[in-house]
C-alpha cells in the first residue's frame, strides 16, 4: 500500500504538533520529523512526535558522516526510519545500515544533490539501504528542478521501494504513484495549507485513486503565480533586493502590474527618450525611465495617451511627471519620485535599452517589474521563475500564518519570537 509522508519542516515544535494533528487527522501514514525541526529543537522533536502519534516515523537526519552513531541517536529518539545522504561515503553508509540492523530501524538514502543519481542508487541498493528517496530539495525546486523528472529512471533502475520528495502537491502525487513512487512525501503542500486536513484529505485520496485517474500535472503558469503575490512578497523572496525607494504609485487603477522593461535614462529636462522609446516598445512592456532628477517632468498625458496606444502596461519613473489628473482619467498606471508640472525641453540626450538605475536599483531591458500600491520590486530576468516560486512560498507561509492567528494566536507567538530573538 502507498503511504502518505507528511514533512515537517518547521522550525517551531508546537506548530509542528498542531499541524501534525490535523495532518493525522487528513489521514497521513508516515510522520517525517524534517531536518530544520530537528536542528531547531532537537532529537527531542523525534521523542515527543514519537510518544504522541501512533504512525511510523521518520526522522530526515540528512546523515553525511558518523552514519552509525546519528541512526542511532534517531532510532533511540523513536525512529521507524532514518533518512541519511545518498551522497555521503560508502563508509558512512554502510555504518548507517549497520546501525539500522542492530537498532531495528530502516535507512532511507535521499539522492538529493547526486549527480550521477542511476549508479549512486544502484550502489545504494548494494550497500543495504532499506529505501531510495528521489528526492529535488526546496532550494532546487525554486529554480524549477522537479523530482518527478527522475523518479520513472531510478524506479526501474532498482528494486527497492521508492519514496518520492520535492514540492509534491496533489496532481504530481498522482503522478508519483503512476511512476511507481511507494512513499509519497509532502512538506509545504499540506504544512502551509490554510486547511492542512483539508489537504491532506485531498492528496491522500489522489494516491488512493491514482491507478484509475488520468490527466498530467502543469506546471502553475507565471500569470496565475503573479496574481496570487505581492510586492511585499517578492521582496521577502529576495531578501529585500529589487525594491525601489521613493518612488510611489501616482495613477492607474489595477491593483497590481507584471511585465518586461524597456530601459531609458534622459537628463533632467529632456523628454525625448522616454518618448523615443515608445516607438522601440512591445505591447505589455513597463517603461523604467532614470529621467536625472524630478526639477521637471519627463512625461504627461500626452505622452500617456501614445503609451495607451501603444499597449505600455505602465510607467515607472525616477523623476516627475504632469498633468496628473488627465492621466488618472485615461487610467494610465505609473508609479513616479514626484509630481511637477514644469516640463524640459526634448533634446535627445540619454539612451534606450542600457542599464539604468531607477528609484536605486539596476534594471536592465528584460528584467521583469511587479509593481502595487507598496511600491515597485524589479527581479533579474534570469530569477525570473526562481523568484515567483519563492514569493509564493512566501505567501503560502503567510496564508498559514493568518490562520493560526484567526484560531487565536498572536503573530508574535506563530513566530515563536521571543525564543529567536534570545538566540541573536
Ligand atoms: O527534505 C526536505 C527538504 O530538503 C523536505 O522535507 C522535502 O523536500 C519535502 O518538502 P516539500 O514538499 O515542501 O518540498
Amino acid at each position: 500500500m502507498k503511504k502518505l509522508q507528511i514533512a515537517l519542516d518547521l522550525l517551531n515544535f508546537d506548530r509542528a504538533v498542531e499541524i501534525c494533528e490535523e495532518a493525522v487527522e487528513g489521514g497521513v501514514d508516515w510522520i517525517e520529523i524534517g531536518t530544520p525541526l530537528i536542528k531547531s529543537e532537537g532529537r527531542k522533536s523525534i521523542k515527543e512526535i514519537n510518544s504522541r502519534f501512533d504512525k511510523t516515523i521518520v526522522a530526515d537526519m540528512k546523515t553525511m558522516d558518523t552514519g552509525s552513531l546519528e541512526v542511532e541517536i534517531a532510532t533511540k529518539s523513536g525512529a521507524d526510519v532514518v533518512a541519511i545522504l545518498g551522497a555521503a561515503s560508502d563508509s558512512t553508509i554502510k555504518e548507517a545500515v549497520r546501525s539500522g540492523n542492530e537498532f531495528n530501524c530502516k535507512i532511507m538514502a535521499d539522492l538529493i544533490g547526486v549527480r550521477d543519481y542511476l549508479e549512486r542508487a544502484r550502489e545504494l541498493e548494494d550497500l543495504g539501504v532499506d529505501f531510495i528517496l528521489v528526492h529535488t530539495g526546496i532550494d532546487e525546486q525554486m529554480a524549477g528542478s522537479d523530482p518527478l523528472d527522475k523518479l520513472k529512471e531510478v524506479e526501474s533502475s532498482v528494486d527497492l521501494p521508492i519514496a518520492v520528495a520535492g514540492g509534491i502537491d496533489k496532481s504530481k502525487s498522482i503522478k508519483a504513484v503512476k511512476s511507481g513512487a511507494e512513499i509519497i512525501v509532502v512538506g509545504g503542500s499540506i504544512t502551509r495549507s490554510k486547511d492542512v486536513m483539508d489537504s491532506t484529505k485531498k492528496i491522500k485520496k489522489a494516491i488512493e485513486n491514482a491507478s484509475q485517474l488520468k490527466g498530467k500535472p502543469t506546471k502553475q503558469r507565471t500569470r496565475d503565480i503573479v496574481e496570487e503575490i505581492s510586492t511585499a512578497n517578492l521582496s521577502d523572496a529576495q531578501h529585500r533586493k529589487g525594491v525601489m525607494k521613493g518612488l510611489k504609485r501616482v495613477s492607474g487603477s489595477e491593483s497590481e502590474i507584471f511585465g518586461r522593461a524597456l530601459t531609458v535614462r534622459t537628463i533632467s529636462g529632456d523628454w525625448a527618450k522616454p518618448l523615443e522609446a515608445l516607438e522601440r516598445s512591445e505591447e505589455g512592456d513597463i517603461l523604467v525611465v532614470d529621467a536625472g532628477g524630478d526639477e521637471y517632468a519627463a512625461w504627461g498625458e500626452l505622452a500617456s495617451n501614445s503609451a495607451k496606444i501603444k499597449g505600455i502596461k505602465a510607467l515607472i519613473i525616477d523623476g516627475a511627471v504632469r498633468d496628473i489628473d488627465e492621466i488618472r482619467e485615461l487610467d494610465f498606471s505609473i508609479w513616479a519620485r514626484s509630481i511637477n508640472p514644469e516640463a524640459g525641453k526634448p533634446k535627445g540626450y540619454g539612451e534606450i535599452g542600457n542599464k539604468i538605475q531607477c528609484g536605486g536599483v539596476n534594471v536592465k531591458t528584460g528584467d521583469f517589474i511587479l509593481a502595487d500600491e507598496d511600491g515597485v520590486v524589479v527581479v533579474d530576468k534570469k530569477d525570473k521563475e526562481e523568484m515567483l516560486q519563492r514569493a509564493k512560498m512566501v505567501k503560502e507561509n503567510e496564508d498559514r500564518i493568518r490562520e493560526e492567528i484567526k484560531q487565536g494566536k498572536t503573530l508574535s507567538e506563530v513566530l515563536s519570537l521571543k525564543e529567536w530573538e534570545k538566540e541573536r
